[in-house]
């Protein structure tokens, strides 16, 4: 059976059950089975092929599923509702952007279509310019606009009809890592401000613990991990780590700490790095250590990131795969 994401406490804003999209014999997805809950971001990441952009264009009704089924905001969607339920959502890569045309004109054609109050829309329009720093090329002509300048428009379009859910897929990829930070404080006050739900594909591992509360981690078109970033990374890694560095002979400071009870693993830059039950056991440590002769320099606690949880989920299945096949 799949895995399922709860967020505790957060009514669903969408669901999947099942979900599965067959090209020929291959499973480009397969028994997707997710819920993300209203206000929290939920970051879906795999590697190359690993049916990201299927999931995302399953989830938002745009290609039509092999077997399984959506619901957005409660309701399972169909052809009935499709639009309906739509108007909720932002897509970024939902279509082309217009080249001949200018920014802004891109946007009040995207305005028209998702219905937003004409009144409002050219002042709506200058903000999300303005908030995705795009305010001094508003007339400027797409076709004419740099890779990340696209990308900058591809979100503002997807935000403009203020959406209750947002999909993004690599929102941050041709981005310099100014605008990449910047995109990533814009979202995460329409998370925890605006109280918008986010989907977020993307391979830019850095920093997502800033934006995403829940992982989900595609592999072969199969979710192989799922949950709140917080119990995933705790399940994995539940005992505090440490990295001590120590002068002198290292191998004499890992001695030490055995014969005090812990399990030493020695870097390749000298330094150690120690899992222990909790971090009261530090001092004792410590104090066994500078009695032993040994200079302690540093102390730092280890925080695995999302990144590690990623490298660590993506390993094991290649190694689960590699086993199969034996
Ligand atoms: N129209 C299609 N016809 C046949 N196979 C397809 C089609 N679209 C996607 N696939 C296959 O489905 C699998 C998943 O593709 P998808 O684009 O969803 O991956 P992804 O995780 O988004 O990859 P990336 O990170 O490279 O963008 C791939 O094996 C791909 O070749």
């Amino acid at each position: 059976m799949a895995a399922e994401t709860r967020t505790a406490g957060a009514a669903d804003v969408l669901r999947a059950d099942g979900l599965a999209k067959r090209y020929g014999d291959r499973d480009a997805v397969a028994d997707l089975t997710l819920a993300v809950g209203t206000g929290r971001a939920f970051g879906l990441l795999g590697p190359n092929g690993a049916g990201k952009t299927t999931s995302v264009r399953l989830l938002t009704g745009l290609l039509p599923a092999s077997a399984g089924r959506v619901e957005l905001f409660g309701e399972t969607l169909g052809p009935g509702n499709a639009s309906r339920l739509r108007a909720r959502v932002g897509v970024q890569t939902d279509t082309e952007l217009y080249a001949t045309l200018s920014a802004r004109e891109n946007l009040r054609i995207w305005g028209d279509l998702f219905d937003v109050d004409r009144r409002r829309l050219p002042g709506r329009i200058d903000e999300v310019l303005e908030m995705l720093g795009l305010a001094s090329r508003a007339d400027s002509l797409v076709g004419e606009f740099s890779k990340g300048m696209r990308q900058k428009l591809a979100v503002a379009r997807a935000v403009l009809h203020e959406p209750e859910l947002l999909f993004l897929d690599e929102p941050t990829a041709d981005l310099d890592p100014e605008a990449a930070a910047d995109l990533v404080d814009y979202l995460r006050s329409l998370i925890r401000a605006g109280g918008t739900t986010v989907v977020l594909c993307t391979h830019q591992l850095h920093g997502l613990e800033a934006l995403c509360d829940d992982l989900g981690i595609l592999v072969d078109g199969r979710l192989v991990a799922t949950g709140p970033v917080d119990d995933l990374l705790a399940a994995r890694w539940p005992t505090p780590g440490f990295r001590l560095e120590v002068g002198g002979d290292p191998a004499a400071a890992a001695r030490t700490i055995a014969a005090a009870g812990g399990a030493p693993v020695l870097e390749s830059d000298g330094a150690l790095t120690v899992a222990l039950p909790t971090e009261d056991r530090v001092p004792a440590l410590v104090a066994a250590l500078v009695a032993a002769g040994v200079p302690v320099h540093a102390v730092v606690p280890l925080r695995p990131t999302i990144t590690d949880y990623y490298f660590a989920t993506v390993d094991d299945a290649a190694a689960r795969r590699e086993e199969a096949r034996a």
